[in-house]
């Protein structure tokens, strides 16, 4: 849809559901192994997502994971509502390009990449490091409260600009990405979309963000929600105004760049309550989308289980992280590559006619030229 005018219908049409019939080949394949039916829990079904994902039995056991951020400041910060200052953002890319912070930690010891996105940091674009990918909109996004955080165009830029990065990186082979954000105030532009779609009160989403903000702060991000609410809900039905109104241009870019993922089928990874809200957000625009994602864990910010739920996306763990950054996503990918490795690689049985019950396998002894993983052990 690159050349026409952007048409968020259309990826109702353009996403797929990950490929059924393949589901049940996964599964034939699954019984093979002679190990009982859910006996590695839900590896099994993580197992059978990914391989319905890449639409490939066996499936490929992931190489090419990749942690990427969309980072920007928000007009909201200037309400001290973080416990970090409006226009900070910055620092914290910076200090993820450093390796220092907690996820480019994580990153180094996982030996995932890091790709930085600024869509609209509040600082000199010289000042930043070279690979920073630029697709700055505008300089800090507008104050949710009480004005729209981008124009029209600008919200169909940074959308068109996510999509972007999830065609390159479906293009480089990426084949899982952890989804992570940068962006002081961000949960609280996080927290008004998801009580707008959720029908709840700036109250029951609000939580401490990235630091533990005092009961002042809580009572002042609670009324820029509540501020935001107003004026968010009168665009609901339009998800792209809607973003422009209150999302700011990283959570608008996040929102394309899972949309444009899911056209091109590659699994995403969500972290917390900022991606859980592009999101939510994106299922409004295609219902099927969600298929396309995995929640990593379970955040402090309430307004993102409120987001998973909706979703039916039940996160792997739950460590109560709140650093943001992708850290989240990353503790849980390990569990998702141990699934596709396992999946790949358990050996099977040959026999592969009429096993009607998962685990029958194990019994149909005799005729193994390769040896199960039962037999194995
Ligand atoms: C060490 C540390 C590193 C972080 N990196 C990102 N955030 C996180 O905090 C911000 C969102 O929270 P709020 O809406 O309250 O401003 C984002 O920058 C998010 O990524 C961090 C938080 C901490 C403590
Ligand atoms: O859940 C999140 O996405 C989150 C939480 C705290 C800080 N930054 C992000």
């Amino acid at each position: 849809m690159s050349d026409r005018t952007l048409d968020l219908d259309d990826f109702s049409d353009l996403i797929e559901r990950p490929h059924g019939g393949l589901r049940r080949d996964a599964e034939e394949r699954r019984a093979r192994t002679g190990l009982p039916d859910q006996a590695l829990g839900r590896l099994d079904e993580l197992g059978e997502w990914l391989t319905a994902a890449q639409a490939k039995v066996p499936v490929e056991p992931l190489r090419q994971p990749k942690l990427v951020v969309f980072a920007g400041d928000h007009g909201v910060a200037e309400l001290d509502v973080s416990t970090r200052p409006a226009g900070s953002t910055h620092a914290l890319v910076r200090s993820a390009l450093d390796g220092l912070s907690p996820a480019a930690i994580l990153a180094r010891r996982l030996e995932v990449p890091l790709r930085v996105v600024d869509m609209a940091l509040d600082c000199d674009p010289a000042e930043l490091p070279a690979d920073v990918t630029r697709h700055r909109v505008r300089r800090s996004s507008g104050r949710l409260d009480t004005q729209d955080t981008l124009t029209a165009e600008e919200a169909e830029q940074a959308f068109r600009a996510g999509m972007a990065v999830a065609d390159e990186e479906a293009d480089a082979g990426t084949d899982v990405v952890v989804l992570g954000d940068l962006s002081v105030g961000g949960t609280t532009a996080a927290g008004t979309l998801i009580a707008a779609l959720c029908g709840t009160d700036a109250s029951v989403v609000t939580g401490r963000g990235g630091g533990d903000i005092d009961d002042l702060t809580w009572m002042r991000k609670c009324a820029a929600v509540r501020d935001g609410l107003r004026r968010a809900r009168p665009v609901m039905g339009d998800q792209l105004k809607l973003l422009a109104a209150v999302a700011g241009a990283d959570l608008t870019a996040m929102t394309g760049f899972l949309l444009q993922s899911a056209v091109r089928r590659t699994p995403v990874l969500l972290d917390g309550v900022v991606s859980a809200a592009c999101a939510l957000v994106a299922q409004r625009v295609a219902f099927r989308a969600p298929d396309w994602w995995v929640a990593g864990h379970t955040g402090k910010e309430p307004a993102q289980a409120k987001a998973l739920d909706r979703m039916a996306l039940e996160p792997l763990l739950d460590q109560q992280v709140a650093v943001g950054g992708g850290t989240g996503a990353l503790l849980a990918l390990p569990l998702v590559q141990a699934a596709a490795q396992l999946a790949a690689e358990l050996p099977v049985s040959e026999e592969s006619e009429e096993v009607d019950g998962a685990g029958d396998a194990a019994t149909e002894e005799g005729e193994t030229a390769n040896a199960s993983a039962l037999d194995a052990t």
